[in-house]
């Protein structure tokens, strides 16, 4: 299902957060969105998952502009992953991840034996089965992050979104994290701050700067070098990684 941008402009008590924001996300692509702290990358992706409405603009996931159609219909076509974790409730892992089945039942529907397996099915994707019963508040913060990924995945929802993902997760959670969301073939969007995670893992990279567009593409186009300088103050290159071959993004200390 491909995500489309028009104009998206955010405005919050007078100050301009995102400034006329375009993007085009095709089927089953990953894209990566990219920029300094406070450059606006949640603000445009909580526009996208129909947490905050637009001052002005559009988004449309296929053929459906979000703020023309519910927020249940929106719970089963976009699966998210933020930073916001409640952690004021007993809530267990098992019941935490089969609220990701929410949108798939009607009011006060009981879960049925095809919830549980697609529950313990996605538990098991992210590695946390043996956590099942275990309270979520109560998990260390990469813990809960796998768990929070596992209820988008029993979402079962074409559209992935993420905020930083990767955030709490040892070098090899975050290595696997980004392999299996790569892996699912849906279409994404990951606000990433590694920039090689970004190179490695991303199809294309969207590269906002003072919540605007700068630029699109490819990551090895959106990362060049002179672009990095300007907008991150850092010197950087794009190498052939010396294990797989593929583009590396390194910094360089100036
Ligand atoms: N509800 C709000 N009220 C006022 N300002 C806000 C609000 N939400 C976001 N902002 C401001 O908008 C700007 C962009 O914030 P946002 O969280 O989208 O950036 P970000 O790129 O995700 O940052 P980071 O990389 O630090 O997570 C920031 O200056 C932030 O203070």
């Amino acid at each position: 299902m491909r995500i489309e941008v028009h104009d998206v402009t955010v405005i919050i008590d007078g100050n301009p957060i995102i400034g006329a924001a375009r993007l085009d996300v095709q089927p089953a692509t990953v894209t990566g969105l990219i920029g300094p702290n406070g450059s606006g990358k949640s603000t445009l992706l909580r526009c996208v998952y129909r947490a905050l409405k637009p001052s002005s603009g559009s988004v449309y996931i296929g053929s459906d502009e979000v703020w023309r159609s519910g927020a249940r219909q929106a719970g089963r076509r976009t699966a998210v992953v933020t930073q916001d974790h409640d952690l004021d409730n007993d809530f267990s892992v098992e019941e935490t991840v089969a609220m990701g089945r929410g949108p798939h039942k009607r009011l006060l529907e009981r879960e049925n034996s095809t919830d549980r397996d697609i529950v313990q099915d996605a538990l098991a994707r992210v590695g946390m089965q043996w956590a099942a019963h275990r309270v979520f508040a109560r998990l260390s913060g990469g813990e809960r992050q796998r768990v929070l990924v596992a209820r988008a995945l029993a979402q079962q929802a074409p559209v992935l979104l993420l905020d930083e993902p990767t955030n709490h997760l040892d070098v090899g959670s975050q290595l696997d994290l980004l392999s299996l969301v790569r892996e699912l073939g849906l279409t994404t969007i990951a606000a990433l701050h590694d920039l090689d995670h970004a190179t490695a893992y991303c199809d294309n990279l969207a590269l906002l700067r003072s919540g605007q567009v700068v630029a699109t593409g490819k990551p090895e186009e959106v990362l060049e070098p002179d672009r990095v300088a300007d907008v991150f103050g850092v010197r950087s290159t794009i190498v052939p990684h010396p294990i797989t071959g593929r583009p590396h993004f390194v910094t360089a200390p100036t």
